[in-house]
């Protein structure tokens, strides 16, 4: 079939072999950040690998559903991944915030925000200056969410690590949870995680096969919902994105992914060879 990609476990090549065998029964699903789009200093600068969109787009006509799962508000990856601007990617599924978000066919569905987020946002600024957190140290309004990241101080692992519990205290006085991710904490509401979101998509889509691309704390859960899912019958293969920026691939992810590529780039050239390969077979 001309691909070359060896998962390195038993499961992973039979979540491989059932994805090439039946595409219209599969649900590929990666995560944005460090897995479409590299890890940069500003957020807002982090734009989906130039070869991302385009290799999304090959997929959707060959697999049954193509999605990303993002932290992210939906309208954000949208944005930054270029999605909006190609039509053949009219059926890709995003699903933002952990899931609390859908957009879908150019349209974003979203329960209202929890109470919690506008009050935690009020009293991050005092907090802050109060733990003498230090310069570097920014927060990104996500509106249903606040996160506070710590890449641009001097010690980045220090300025996490100082703020990590006191934001956890701030988060549960708000009926709020601390998700931790690379060098950022985010306080977000309770609820939703990448499992619930994927698990949720798997059956409404009947997808018999599922392909998950991460590589951060947020994606264990998708992980975890795959490997439940594969003692049930689902055919699952788990890749993990890394290294990237020079920083370690997410130890966890690491270890329980049946595949390990490159970062994005690795991302990119993992779809474009299932196209290939998709193609080749049809
Ligand atoms: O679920 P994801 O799509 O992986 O989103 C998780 C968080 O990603 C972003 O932060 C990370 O990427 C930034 C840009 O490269 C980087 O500066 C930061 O250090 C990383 O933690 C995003 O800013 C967060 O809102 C997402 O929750």
């Amino acid at each position: 079939m001309g691909i070359v990609l060896e998962p390195t476990t038993a499961a992973g090549r039979e979540g491989l072999a059932a994805l090439l065998a039946d595409p219209a029964g599969a649900l590929l699903a990666l995560d944005f950040d460090g897995t479409l789009s590299p890890i940069v200093a500003d957020p807002e600068q982090a734009y989906a690998h130039p070869g991302a969109a385009a290799a999304l787009a090959a997929l959707v006509p060959l697999v049954g559903t193509v999605a990303v799962v993002t932290g992210r508000p939906a309208l954000s990856a949208v944005r930054l991944g270029g999605f909006e601007e190609r039509p053949e990617l009219a059926s890709l599924v995003v699903l933002g915030h952990y899931g609390a978000e859908r957009w879908a066919g150019g349209t974003l569905t979203a329960p209202p925000p929890h109470p919690g987020v506008a009050a935690a946002r009020a009293e991050l600024p005092k907090l802050l200056a109060a733990l003498g957190a230090p310069a570097g140290t920014a927060v990104e309004d996500k509106e249903r969410s606040v996160a506070v990241h710590t890449r641009r101080a001097t010690d980045p692992v220090a300025a996490f690590e100082l703020l990590r519990e006191p934001l956890t205290e701030l988060a549960a006085s708000h009926g709020l949870t601390v998700e931790p991710g690379r060098l950022v904490l985010e306080l977000r509401p309770p609820g939703v995680d990448k499992g619930a979101a994927l698990s949720g998509l798997l059956r409404e889509r009947g997808a018999r096969s599922v392909l998950y691309v991460g590589d951060d704390l947020g994606d264990l859960a998708a992980f975890a919902a795959v490997r439940r899912l594969r003692g049930t019958g689902l055919a699952g293969l788990l890749v993990a994105s890394g290294p990237v920026t020079g920083e370690p691939p997410v130890r966890e992810i690491a270890e329980q992914a049946d595949l390990l590529v490159p970062g994005p780039a690795g991302v990119v050239d993992l779809l474009e060879r299932l196209a290939q390969a998709l193609n080749s077979a049809s």
